[in-house]
């Protein structure tokens, strides 16, 4: 087959080379072109034999860079374990996790480091020269100002700047309006009796996040539009990075803009309400003032850029995460009635009266955190978080990791390695206890936040959140699941959750133990 398509190939090359002398115009190339007639049998032949080089290159390729690392003994060619990752992760997991601490694999022709211990996946979190990997979609929605992709003296000067909007003070000020929100929309949930978690708890984050970023004063339809824009910028994460006139991508860029336009009047507006000395009522108010508070010789600077892209990453870095974190508080006490009965307990005896809550009463709610915790470990929102490096690095056992190697570091596997959490698929708050403190003893393994220099920023945020939601379904409320056949699989999007997104029903419920 090979002689036949090569040899019709050589023979319009005579017929051309004629053709050169008469002419030498548009038309005569098109006339060339035309010349080099292929039969459909021949075509086909070229296609493949041209796929069956690359697939062997690629073979070759990771040969090469795989070494004597274990893996899989095979990978389809082009899309390698691609498929697997995004349908079925748990079983890809499970099946990496056999090959050993270190393992190779290939997706979309990326040659894959699969890290399942704890100990190399914290190595790899903190390794300067290994670098986040988001999606080339989240690159060009977010942009390089954004502070997943900032590296270096830059990162740390402005994870520096942040610090203010994270203290004790902050944390306390966002609490009224992350628990009034949940309130409002608790109750909406039991005036509707039926609601799908994932959908209730995507909007409930929303609002909350609209609510403590940009401040609950903003007016509603502000608030709508930061939503309806945030949810399009959110689709273009994960699809195809073409940037065309009406793709996702484009969609989603062009919400960012909007975004942008909606944040600049909002910090304008903050500028003016600090400036005569107001109450700050959000996060951005809280950064404002902050700036404003420190001598001007020592001000670094603060531009609208700087609050925005912050902002940007804030809701794509809390929004999916904290949705699945909810979700899984829904799922989890309906399965765990006799540990909702102690949330209740305690939450009764320290607020007999409903009393709003306050950092104070959280941290004395001992159990209440231990669930919040446990939900974080059983269920990690991002199972793996991938990077990149940019230089050869070594890890674990003195592997060698060439330059440009995707790696994937496990959340999830560190949280169920077998010398880790005791007795790990067992949803046990009790885990966390006075007595037990694993969260000490197994801390190496808890890796739900990441580690190194990227290091969640809203760790304390999003615990507050989840503990408040907890806290506020579990008194006002009643709910059963409602199951749904192949429903509870767990789904991978990007963060995870029950297939079905978990269906409940709930009603009203006298406040009580
Ligand atoms: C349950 C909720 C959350 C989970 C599970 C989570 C998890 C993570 C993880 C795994 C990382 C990567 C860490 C690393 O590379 O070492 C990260 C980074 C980050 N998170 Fe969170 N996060 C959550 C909520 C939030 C919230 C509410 C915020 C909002 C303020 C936030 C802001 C960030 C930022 C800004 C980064 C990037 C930090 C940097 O690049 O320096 N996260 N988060």
């Amino acid at each position: 087959l090979l002689v036949e398509a090569t040899a019709s190939v050589a023979e319009p090359k005579r017929s051309s080379a004629n053709l050169k002398t008469k002419c030498s115009d548009l038309n005569c190339y098109l006339q060339k072109l035309n010349n080099f007639k292929f039969s459909i049998k021949q075509i086909l032949v070229g296609i493949v034999v041209i796929l069956c080089t690359i697939a062997l290159h690629q073979q070759y390729v990771i040969s090469q860079k795989k070494g004597a690392l274990p893996g899989p003994s095979f990978v389809p060619p082009f899309v390698g374990m691609l498929f697997q990752l995004i349908f079925t992760p748990f079983t890809f997991y499970e099946k990496q996790e056999k090959y050993g601490p270190i393992s190779w694999t290939s997706v979309m022709n990326f040659f894959v480091l699969f890290v399942s211990d704890a100990e190399t996946t914290r190595q790899v979190f903190k390794e300067e020269n290994a670098k986040l990997y988001l999606s080339l979609g989240a690159k060009k929605i977010l942009t390089e100002k954004a502070i997943p992709f900032i590296e270096g003296a830059a990162h740390r000067q402005l994870r520096k700047q942040l610090l203010p909007l994270f203290t004790i003070r902050a944390l306390a000020s966002y609490l009224p309006i992350q628990e009034s929100i949940i309130s409002e929309n608790i109750k909406e949930w039991i005036k509707k009796g039926n609601v799908n978690a994932r959908i209730g708890c995507r909007d409930l984050n929303m609002a909350i996040s609209t609510g403590v970023f940009v401040g609950k004063n903003t007016p509603s339809h502000i608030q709508e539009e930061i939503a309806k824009n945030f949810f399009l910028m959110n689709e273009g994460f994960l699809c195809l990075p073409i940037d065309l006139p009406g793709t996702t991508l484009r969609k989603a860029i062009n919400a960012r803009v909007r975004l942008v336009e909606l944040f600049t009047d909002i910090i304008d507006n903050s500028r003016l309400r600090m400036g005569k000395g107001e109450k700050p009522q959000s996060l951005i108010d809280l950064w404002v003032e902050y700036f404003l508070s420190c001598p001007e010789d020592l001000r670094d600077e603060l531009s609208n850029d700087t609050i925005i892209f912050t902002l940007l990453s804030f809701m794509f870095a809390s929004q999916d995460a904290l949705t699945s974190s909810l979700v899984w508080v829904c799922y989890l006490m309906a399965e765990h009635p006799n540990v909702l009965k102690k949330v209740r307990e305690e939450q009764f005896r320290l607020r007999p009266n409903n009393e709003e809550l306050d950092l104070d009463t959280m941290r004395q709610a001992n159990y209440t955190r231990q669930v919040v915790n446990e939900i974080l470990r059983f269920r990690p929102p991002a199972v793996m978080v991938p990077h990149m490096n940019i230089e050869d690095i070594i890890i674990g056992d003195n592997v060698t990791v060439p330059k440009g190697t995707m790696i994937l570091p496990s959340i999830w596997s560190a949280h169920f390695q077998d010398n880790g959490f005791q007795d790990p698929y067992t949803f046990d708050p009790e885990r966390f206890n006075a007595e037990r403190k694993e969260e000490v003893t197994c801390a190496k393994n808890f890796l739900v936040f990441g580690a190194g220099p990227h290091y969640c920023l809203g760790k304390e945020l999003a615990k507050n959140q989840i503990e408040v939601f907890l806290t506020k379904l579990a008194m006002s409320a009643d709910w059963d699941h409602h199951k749904t056949p192949g429903g509870d699989e767990i789904i991978f999007g990007p963060t995870i959750f029950p297939k079905d997104g978990c269906n409940i029903s709930l009603r009203e419920r006298k406040y009580t133990a």
